[in-house]
Order: structure tokens, then sequence, then C-alpha cells
């Protein structure tokens, strides 16, 4: 069963309506990557999701329960939605994740054993009594995470887990979240960073004026997007008497070692024909990125 299911979902504000009946579903263990440029609608839905903004229309489900009619069903959520905004800054990173967790129905010493095993297990054992204004930002967007996913829930929801993070948070970030897909957590992804959605999502949704206007397997769109231009590479530089003969037969480009052509495979194997002799290193067929089918789709990049 899926851990979210979102139907028909829509939010007016006053005559602007900025979600139009979005639907989707995220099964146990999935990464599902929620896109979309400025504007498109991302954190209204996220926060229709979590009740912190109730739908005109459509209804949510987080394990099987209404978040409109079964105060249960929020029990199976965790997020992080104002990045590490939602931190008591001078409380230490111990202090919060007990507090937080409190808050959640664990008993104090239940809470207590889980946040010195959340601090080890995210790295944050020798911070256990720093206070958090003194953490560095990918410290305290780890901390978050942990707080997130203390009481163990089946969906967590993160927007923009990566924003602003250095290099080596942004990669104990992106480990993190494998793992607990890999524990089997549902999670729900709001990002601009597009090669973090290629890198760990197994589905995306792209949205856009408050539609959906693509949903599909990660691998299935990359495959969707595969185009017709190849590349062959040769073992030496080409000459120009046939780089010449190339571009006059075909509609290629030749730069050194490598010709770029369109046309699929029949054009291909002309041109490999039209080689002959010559000893060839590598043909390799061109796939677009999620940034080059996130243009295509919307016809403007994710950060205008
Ligand atoms: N409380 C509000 N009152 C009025 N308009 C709002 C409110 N919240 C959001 N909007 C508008 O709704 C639209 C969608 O906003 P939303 O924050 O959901 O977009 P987003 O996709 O998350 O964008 P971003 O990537 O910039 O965060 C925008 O035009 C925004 O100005």
């Amino acid at each position: 069963m899926a851990v979210l299911e979102v139907e028909k979902i829509s939010k007016r504000f006053a005559s602007h309506e900025v979600v139009k009946g979005v639907s989707f579903k995220v099964e146990p263990g999935e990464i599902f990557a929620f896109l979309g440029p400025n504007g498109a609608g991302k954190t209204t839905t996220i926060k229709m999701i979590t009740g912190l903004i109730v739908p005109d229309g459509g209804t949510v489900l987080i394990d099987g329960k209404d978040t409109k009619s079964d105060s249960r069903a929020l029990e199976q959520l965790g997020s992080v939605l104002e990045g590490n905004r939602n931190l008591y800054w001078r409380l230490t990173a111990f202090e919060n994740l007990v507090y937080f967790n409190v808050h959640k129905g664990t008993s104090l010493k239940q809470a207590r054993q889980v946040a010195d095993q959340l601090l080890e297990r995210f790295g944050l054992s020798d911070k256990r009594n720093t206070l958090v204004q003194h953490l560095s930002r990918g410290m305290q967007q780890k901390l978050s995470i942990a707080i997130a996913v203390a009481h163990n829930p089946k969906l967590l929801l993160l927007d923009e887990p990566t924003l602003g993070l250095d290099v080596n948070a942004n990669i104990d970030v992106i480990q993190l979240m494998q793992e607990l897909r890999d524990e089997g957590v549902a999670i729900v992804l709001t990002t601009h960073q597009l090669d973090v959605a290629q890198k760990l999502a197994d589905r995306v949704a792209i949205i856009d004026k408050g539609n959906i206007i693509k949903e599909s397997g990660k691998d299935a769109l990359i495959q969707e997007f595969i185009q017709d231009d190849y590349i062959i590479e040769l073992t030496e530089l080409i000459s120009q008497e046939v780089a010449d003969s190339i571009t006059q037969q075909f509609d290629a480009v030749v730069t050194d070692r490598s010709i770029r052509f369109s046309g699929g495979s029949a054009v291909l194997f002309q041109l490999i024909e039209h080689l002959k002799p010559l000893e060839i290193k590598m043909v390799q067929r061109l796939e677009l990125d999620l940034t080059q089918i996130f243009l295509q789709l919307t016809g403007h990049a994710i950060d205008v």
C-alpha cells in the first residue's frame, strides 16, 4: 500500500489557484522528487500534506488514513520544511532531540535513549551538548532530519534538504536519505538541485503553474528523452580531409578526435562505413540529464 496518496488537492489564494488538482502516490522505500520552478506550487502542496495549509479540495492519505478526518494520520509523518529554522537555537542538540520526541508522545526515558542513538548515527555525538546556534548549517540540517525521524515515521517530507550545505555535509545528507529509503521510509523531496534529484530519486514529478506536467520513474523519464544523437570517438586526430568529407555527407560536427551527429543508428552505420579503416575508440548515444529534461518540459530553467 502507498504510504502517501495525494488525490486531486487544490488551493486558491484570493483569485489565484496555485495548486490545481494535484495527485500522486509514494510507496514505502521510495524517494519521490517533487520538482518545479519558483512559485510552481511545491511548498503549498507539501504544506497541505502536513496539514499546515488546509486544501480547498481533494484528499491526503498517509498510511491509509485521511489527514482531514483522522488525527492518527500525522503520526506516520516526519518533516523538515524550513531548513534549520525549526530548531531551538538556545537548546543543545541532545535537548532538541529529546524535546521534539517527547512532544510526539515518546516517554522521556525512551526519548533520551533514542536521542543518543540518533546523535551517534548522524555523526553528531561530539556535538551532543553544543547549543544549536553554534552548530554548522550542515550539522543543523542533519539534526533537523534526526528529529524528523526520531519517532520512526513511515513518511518523511524534506523541503530543499541540501540547500546551502558544503560538499561534505551534502554527501552526508544524501547518504542519510539513501539509508532511510533502504530501511523502507517513503521520502518526498523538493529541490532546485536537479543533480541531487538525479542521484537520489526513484520517481520524479514536475509541477508547473499548479499542475503536475510529468510524473514518471526517473530512469524511465531519462529513457523517454533519449536522443538520436551519437558521438563517435577515434583513437587519432581526424584529418581536415576526412572532416570535410564527413561534414559534406552527414549532419555532423567534427572536433579533434570526435564526431557528433544526429540521425540514429542508420546514420551511425553509414558513418562507421565511411570512416574505414580509421580506428574507433568509442561510440556513445547521448542522454539528457534531468536538468535538460526539465528545461524541455517546462520551457525554462528551474531557478527562474
Ligand atoms: N499564503 C499565501 N498567500 C498568497 N499567495 C501565496 C501564499 N503562499 C504561496 N502563495 C503563492 O502561491 C504560489 C505558489 O507558491 P509556492 O510557495 O507553493 O511555490 P513553490 O513551488 O514552493 O516555489 P519556490 O520554489 O519558490 O519555493 C506563488 O505564486 C506564491 O506567491
